[in-house]
């Protein structure tokens, strides 16, 4: 008897079985036959679209694989339709003008409800709610949910990013965000204030993350389905374990919202002044009878959930853009900076005015639509959009994945392109990533403000890079967060390090050979006073693009700094012709001209006092050393257990120099051209460590590290005695080519520039060439001012002159151009 019982049930199941497979391919075909081209179908037995999903997730690695590319392979495609759960078809929307049919018609359709257990804590919220209850909580909720109410979220929101644990090496952001938006939709609930509900959220959020771990299981999947065990009214021995679980936490979490709102409610009924947030305006409505204990929890379990995967998963997207596109992610830093230097320095109201950060985060909606579809909808009655007749009961999703990647709209649609976006799109209701309509989402500016604040303080802080492997891009909450996926590389951000002054920092992260990061990196190695290698890092950037004007400028301010007065403004010069209207370098080359009337400059560079400047954070101090004509010839400096020596000189053959440690004596010589040899002999002040101590060759200098034997001893020179002190015996080099006959006493100029400089400190300021040159600029009249950049720009800054009478007139380009410095001639650039 059981046996036949037992067969009986088999032939059911079968049979089911049969239809379930069966029933829908003759439907299919009818609407494909009856569409053609404007319909494409998909078959999969049982499961439908589902089971494309899972192919593509598994063979392609991106579970819209297939989706992304209908429209790319069928243009005139409007429904796409594929077989349903119950033998019957779903539809997808995908033509825009039918989708607005359905965002404007709220009579005709109800949302499909999705979520186990939905009735215990959030379908009577917004996200599920139908009819005349829909309208009435939206209606509520909405005050709280403007743009220009939710700024002064702005300043919590910035609060809880630098509460984020990130520091540099590979972190999962995805669990870093969630805790973020859970904290964020919790304060914006019960107000910011309230420390009783502040890990509430994240609670909440990993009670849920448990349940949607429950999908993973096929049998509880089907339970669901077949027997609707998603009420509470499931008799409790259907229940697993983990459900069970899941439900008491759930329980015990409801209790604490619970009692924030009876706490209000006694507030409210006591007069006390409340803060206006959701709890509050709940409290009012519950007191009212407008609404129940029971519908406030729900709501607010319902702005969490909604809030909390979208938002999370969209920046997590956001981050793997970054990581993927480096350019990007450098040419936002560059239109952040340009108006934030500092986070703390955000205002909200800047946070609309980036707009390269909106393209950018408008394609990354596009590229890796966080929400594909919205929530299936279910037809209450026969209905005709457009050519197409839906009918009582059918489902159907309004597809986003489908639109975000169609050509008519998207050129190029597979791109990521940041700045199609420049352009205004040509259909409005197909790039809807908060949807549109009445039913739109109701967070979409939180999500945004807490979106940009983040993106903000990620770029500015940190510099994203992918791990190895690639991402995997699937399902929201269901793939993505039980996939290992691609964790984010966090490195601080040079720039913020050099804007900290944490130099020795930032240079190890400038670590690649593009153009923008030798520039900066030559930077930080000047601020470290690393001069030779920031000019080897210049040169190596100029070879790299010689027709770029940056090197050159930077080359031109390190000259100027180290006292190379004439090399900085050739180098200024040559950045000027590749950037005329640079106003800096027309300044900087000003100060150059200034300084060379000045002192006269003749042949030889001058050493000004900012070479002695020792930048804060080297390790040891520098003394300079001068040949007998003054000229800068090397610098010794000491650690606790080295003594340096650096000298100015690119030597192309390192075999050329010749060198010999002894126990407290250096000798060392190398050829300077035309047959002159450098030669230094000198008795140290202390013992050395011969063995170990070493010379090299540079780029443009000649390194020698010696050991200190005692290493406790400071020395108080390089050589043993002052009197004793070694003559540099070297033929000086033939002189810069210079009008001025005179010799020089470089030691009495530099003191007579300084003592002047100290005598005028409070006129000039700290910088007192660029004041004198402010000074005279901004005092004199539009002529003087005139005359001052027409004669420095048309002679590319070898003429400097205040005489505007004198000046109208002139043409420098050429037949007014000054004869070049002798053994100099002028060269175009390019
Ligand atoms: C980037 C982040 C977000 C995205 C992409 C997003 C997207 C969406 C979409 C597409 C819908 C329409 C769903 C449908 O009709 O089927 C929606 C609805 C909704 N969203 Fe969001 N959302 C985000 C953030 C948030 C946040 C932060 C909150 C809450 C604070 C929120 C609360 C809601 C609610 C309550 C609804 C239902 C509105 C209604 O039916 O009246 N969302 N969201």
């Amino acid at each position: 008897m059981n046996l036949i019982i037992l067969s009986y049930l088999g032939y059911a199941i079968l049979a089911l079985i049969a239809y379930l497979v069966i029933a829908p391919i003759p439907k299919l075909l009818y609407y494909k036959i009856k569409f053609g081209s404007a319909v494409d179908i998909y078959y999969f037995p049982i499961i439908g679209l589902i089971g494309q999903i899972i192919i593509d997730l598994i063979f392609r690695k991106d579970a819209f694989y297939s989706q992304k590319r209908y429209v790319l392979k069928n243009n005139k495609l409007k429904l796409h339709i594929s077989n349903d759960l119950k033998g019957g078809v779903h539809f997808s929307l995908v033509d825009p003008k039918l989708k607005k049919l359905v965002f404007f018609d709220q009579e005709s359709f109800k949302k499909m409800e999705g979520m186990p257990f939905a009735d215990t804590f959030m379908d009577q919220g917004l996200l599920f709610q139908n009819g005349k209850s829909w309208h009435t909580s939206r209606q509520m909720l909405t005050k709280h949910f403007t743009y220009q109410d939710l700024l002064v979220m702005v300043e919590t929101l910035k609060q809880e990013c630098k509460k984020l644990q990130l520091q540099d090496g590979p972190i999962d952001i995805l669990t870093l965000l969630k805790q973020l938006t859970s904290t964020t939709i919790t304060k914006a609930f019960f107000g910011s204030e309230n420390n009783d509900v502040s890990d509430l959220g994240v609670e909440v959020n990993k009670n849920m993350e448990k349940m949607m771990l429950f999908f993973l299981n096929p049998l509880i999947v089907l339970r669901c389905f077949a027997l609707k065990l998603n009420k509470t009214t499931t008799p409790s021995f259907l229940l697993s374990s983990g459900e069970k679980a899941f439900l008491r936490e759930l329980q015990a979490q409801k209790q604490r919202i619970s009692s924030q709102i009876d706490n209000g409610i006694k507030k409210i009924k006591e007069n006390q002044t409340l803060q206006d947030n959701i709890l509050t305006t709940m409290c009012k409505e519950i007191i009212n009878n407008n609404i129940t204990k029971e519908e406030a929890i729900h709501q607010y379990f319902t702005l969490l959930i909604a809030g909390i995967d979208s938002t999370s998963h969209v920046v997590k997207n956001f981050c793997y853009a970054l990581g993927l596109y480096p350019e990007v992610q450098e040419r936002l830093r560059k239109e952040i900076q340009s108006q934030v230097q500092q986070f703390d320095d955000l205002r909200p109201q800047q946070l609309s005015q980036f707009k390269l950060l909106d393209n950018f985060i408008n394609e990354s909606y596009r590229h890796y639509t966080a929400v594909p579809s919205l929530f299936n909808r279910v037809a209450l009655k026969d209905i005709q959009l457009g050519e197409f007749t839906i009918q009582k009961g059918q489902s159907m999703d309004l597809n986003m994945m489908m639109s975000h990647f169609d050509p008519s709209i998207f050129e190029n649609p597979l791109k990521f392109d940041i700045d199609r976006w420049n352009s205004p799109l040509l259909d409005p209701y197909s790039f809807n990533p908060f949807s549109a309509g009445p039913r739109n989402c109701i967070g979409q500016h939180l999500a945004t403000l807490e979106m940009k604040t983040l993106l903000v303080y990620l770029i500015l802080n940190y510099k994203l890079e992918l791990n190895s492997g690639k991402i995997i891009l699937g399902l929201a909450n269901i793939f993505l967060s039980i996939e290992k996926y691609q964790q984010i590389i966090m490195s601080s951000n040079p720039y913020f390090l050099i804007l900290h002054h944490q130099y020795e920092q930032a240079l190890q992260l400038l670590v690649s050979d593009d153009y923008e990061t030798l520039v900066t990196k030559s930077l930080v190695q000047q601020h470290l006073g690393q001069y030779d290698d920031a000019f080897s890092t210049l040169d190596k950037a100029i070879q790299l693009s010689s027709d770029r004007s940056e090197a050159y400028y930077r080359k031109g301010l390190i000259n100027f700094v180290i006292g190379k007065i004439q090399q900085a403004k050739l180098d200024l010069q040559k950045s000027l012709e590749l950037n005329p209207n640079h106003k800096e370098t027309q300044q900087q080359l000003l100060k150059c001209e200034l300084e060379l009337k000045n002192t006269n400059q003749p042949a030889q560079e001058k050493v000004t006092q900012q070479l002695k400047q020792i930048p804060k954070n080297s390790e040891a101090d520098r003394t300079d050393c001068y040949s007998a004509s003054g000229k800068l010839m090397y610098r010794w400096y000491q650690t606790d257990l080295k003594v340096g020596i650096e000298i100015h000189h690119a030597l192309p053959n390192s075999a050329d120099l010749k060198y010999q440690f002894e126990k407290q004596k250096l000798q060392l010589s190398f050829p300077i051209g035309q047959g002159n040899n450098f030669e230094l002999d000198l008795e140290l002040f202390d013992e050395i460590i011969p063995e170990t101590s070493k010379a090299k060759v540079g780029l443009n200098s000649i390194e020698i590290i010696m050991d200190k034997k005692d290493k406790t001893l400071n020395w108080g020179a390089l050589q043993k005695k002052v009197e004793q002190q070694q003559q540099i015996h070297i033929v000086e080099q033939a002189a810069y080519p210079s009008s001025s006959k005179k010799k020089k006493d470089w030691s009495k100029i530099d003191k007579e520039i300084e003592e002047d400089i100290n005598k005028h400190k409070e006129e000039y300021g700290e910088d007192p060439l660029n004041s004198l040159f402010q000074q005279i600029y901004q005092n004199g009249d539009d002529n003087t001012k005139k005359a001052m950049i027409k004669s420095m720009q048309g002679s590319r800054g070898t003429v400097l002159s205040t005489n505007w009478d004198e000046v109208k007139t002139k043409d420098y380009e050429s037949k007014d151009r000054p004869s070049p410095p002798k053994g100099q001639e002028y060269k175009t650039l390019g």
